[in-house]
């Protein structure tokens, strides 16, 4: 998640770099906690002398990421979607009005009000119809001319008619009716054949209505998100977790989870919002700035350029939180080349208001005796940061990234709980150092974000979407065929809590936002629930797992395949089958059994008992069919079903044989690909 070697950032952090000497260092090594660090290096002279006005200069500039709203623009390419209609073009003039919207002054209501209303009709065409509803609700509540006015509730009555709301179609008509008397630019003819067949239209859905005895309309369609829901209790301590799951610790391994009875494979066992998520700035003009989603339909942010939302809930949430801080300095933010990792750090500040971390500061590190909570500060403050295993050049580098951030955090207006409403006054910013006279703010928010970043380092995942080609005509979707994309960075508190393994036994998918943790195979009371932060024992030779594993999370894996030394999937021994030893005594050793084996029961080497492998193959012998038939559902789109017969193939699997061998690998991948394909995706 690390890009910070393009943008300005790298010039400040070579000019810190060569601009303090040894004894500077070596002060700054000796500093004993996070808030010292930034308040020490934020008062040496290279940082305040260090001019920040002329990398501002160069990102007002414009270029990618513009830092202000152009009615030029806008109505170019306003004129551009007209043109478009005019062509019969519907799905052009959509996405030419949607981008003129970004690009439409706040105060320009009126002009804003006629995109809207110019889309709805885009829409209309284009067979949206509840899309169609909600633009004609925004055009009127941001004042549509009420010389036009006909125009948009005749388009909405019609709407309604499709939708078959006919109580709501009928009023309005009768708006349609009122408003065309407002029409003074419209030929006369033309209104009054606008206004008699509005009240044909009045006449004949009335006498509909009576005669159907009055009946209610049908509720609007929501566009819902489907809603991924834990099975039976969740967890009293980790609500985020179903009651299957514990979180156990030890001096070596940290936090993990263990299983508390015996899990299905295709169990759901976490469902967990972010604490705090950040989209890639790539994604920004297609994706919502809140949830992900992709967004055919954006509403833009009403004050900057650069973002957009899927929905008025969205955006409502953003406005009202981190956003209103925010909205100036993402340009400034994202050319500076800093990471998303810088991006998460400041969000998680900037979602609350400065007094929340006044006054949790004090309890940070006391231990979280109630339920864990996602939108908790203090459980993400006390993720594994390794802190005791650091480097004073780390400790350097990150102090660098949060004094930056720190410095966002003073423009964007975020110490006086005052959210800047205008972009950038250079007059006002000179130095990279924070004004002194928030020094309290500077040790405060200088050690919570330079503790994110630490934190962030090995606990934020990535989010990320499964986008398949558009079918051919005629053609299934096969949304399992589709590529992951990375969309942002999030923390998920609980979640962060689960430790690797290289056989993982869950895998991870995303509705919206959401993430959603399924069990991939069956679990046994008492094991651990390894999730996967990268390197995978089929398909990764171990010292080069242990090696990334090493470097990027600072552990030493000692997972079973990497105990075990377990063979990469291609090297999987064909020509053994991996027999649990069947004794009445509970044995963990595993039998290896040559296919040809005419012997029907073999001796286990451990317990020196027999095993009936005759039994065993004959339990194995429908597997096979069972899976085919899986795989042919797959193929088909058919998710659920394909999912049902791979979970029955690895029970029976898992009665017999042990792990690994190819025939479960192929099984528990198919049953992922499955998951991942009912998850998260959109069609490119
Ligand atoms: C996302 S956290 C996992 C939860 C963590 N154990 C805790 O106590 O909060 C990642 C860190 O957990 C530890 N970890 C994860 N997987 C591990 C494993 N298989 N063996 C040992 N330590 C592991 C490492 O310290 C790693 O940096």
């Amino acid at each position: 998640m690390s890009q910070e070697n393009k943008g300005f950032f790298k010039k400040f952090h070579d000019t810190i770099n060569q601009g303090i000497d040894d004894v500077t260092k070596k002060n700054f090594a000796n500093l004993e906690c996070n808030a010292k660090r930034v308040s020490y290096l934020c008062s040496l002279p290279v940082v305040k002398s260090y001019d920040l006005t002329v990398d501002i200069e160069k990102c007002q500039a414009g270029g990618e990421f513009p830092v202000k709203k152009d009615l030029e623009k806008a109505k170019q390419l306003k004129d551009e979607g007209n043109n478009a209609v005019q062509k019969g073009d519907w799905g052009k003039a959509l996405e030419l009005y949607s981008q003129s919207m970004l690009f439409m002054p706040k105060k320009e209501t009126e002009e804003m009000s006629i995109l809207l209303a110019n889309r709805s009709a885009a829409l209309n065409h284009l067979e949206q119809y509840e899309d169609t509803l909600a633009d004609i609700r925004r055009s009127l509540a941001l004042g549509y001319p009420r010389h036009l006015r006909y125009k948009v509730y005749e388009r909405k009555a019609r709407t309604l008619l499709v939708l078959k709301r006919n109580q709501e179609a009928i009023i309005a008509f009768q708006d349609t009716i009122s408003a065309l008397d407002e029409a003074n630019k419209l030929d006369k003819e033309k209104r009054q054949k606008m206004r008699t067949d509005a009240k044909l239209m009045l006449e004949i859905l009335n006498k509909g209505l009576v005669m159907a005895g009055n009946p209610k309309d049908p509720e609007p369609l929501k566009k819902v998100p489907p809603k991924p829901k834990l099975p039976g209790n969740h967890n009293k301590k980790y609500p985020a977790t179903s009651e299957s799951v514990e979180i156990n610790q030890n001096g070596i391994r940290g936090r993990f989870a263990t299983a508390t009875r015996d899990i299905e494979a295709g169990e759901i066992l976490l469902v967990e919002s972010p604490h705090s998520g950040a989209l890639l700035n790539e994604y920004c003009r297609t994706h919502c700035h809140n949830c992900y989603v992709k967004c055919p339909i954006p509403i833009p942010c009403p004050t900057c350029p650069n973002v957009i939302f899927c929905s008025d809930k969205c955006l409502e949430v953003a406005q009202k939180t981190y956003h209103a801080y925010e909205c100036h300095i993402l340009p400034l933010l994202w050319k500076s080349g800093c990471s998303i990792t810088c991006h998460l750090a400041i969000r998680m500040i900037t979602q609350n208001k400065k007094e929340y971390f006044v006054n949790i500061n004090k309890e940070l590190e006391t231990e979280i005796t109630g339920p864990y909570k996602t939108e908790d500060y203090k459980s993400i403050y006390n993720l594994v940061a390794h802190e005791d295993k650091r480097t004073k050049q780390d400790f350097l580098h990150r102090t660098q990234m949060a004094i930056f951030l720190l410095k966002l955090l003073e423009i964007c207006g975020y110490f006086d709980g005052k959210p800047r409403d205008k972009p950038i006054d250079l007059s006002q910013i000179k130095s990279m150092a924070v004004d002194e006279k928030y020094n309290d703010d500077i040790s405060l928010f200088g050690g919570l974000l330079l503790r994110n970043l630490q934190v962030l380092q090995f606990n934020a995942h990535e989010v990320f979407e499964l986008q398949c080609q558009k079918p051919k005509v005629g053609k299934n979707i096969i949304k399992h065929e589709g590529n992951s994309v990375f969309l942002a960075g999030a923390v998920f508190p609980t979640l962060a809590l689960f430790n690797h393994s290289c056989d993982p036994s869950v895998v991870r998918y995303f509705c919206g936002s959401k993430i959603v943790v399924r069990a991939v195979k069956n679990i046994k009371k008492g094991e651990e629930i390894g999730e996967n932060y990268g390197p995978i024992f089929t398909t990764v030779p171990k010292e080069k797992r242990r090696a990334d594993l090493k470097e990027r999370y600072w552990f030493e894996c000692h997972c079973i395949p990497c105990k075990q030394n377990w063979p990469l999937y291609e090297e999987m021994n064909e020509k053994y089958m991996r027999f649990k030893c069947d004794s009445d005594r509970p044995c963990p050793n595993v039998i290896a059994v040559p296919y040809d084996c005419k012997d029907f029961m073999v001796q286990c080497g451990f317990c020196q008992q027999y095993t009936n492998v005759l039994k065993g193959l004959k339990s194995l012998q429908d597997t096979d069919i069972i899976y085919r038939t899986g795989r042919t559902a797959m193929e088909e789109g058919k998710y659920g079903e394909a999912m049902k017969k791979f979970i029955e193939v690895l029970k029976l699997y898992d009665a017999t044989l042990a792990p690994p061998y190819k025939s479960y690998y192929d099984c528990v991948q198919d049953l992922r690909r499955c998951m991942l394909a009912i998850g998260n995706y959109s069609i490119v």
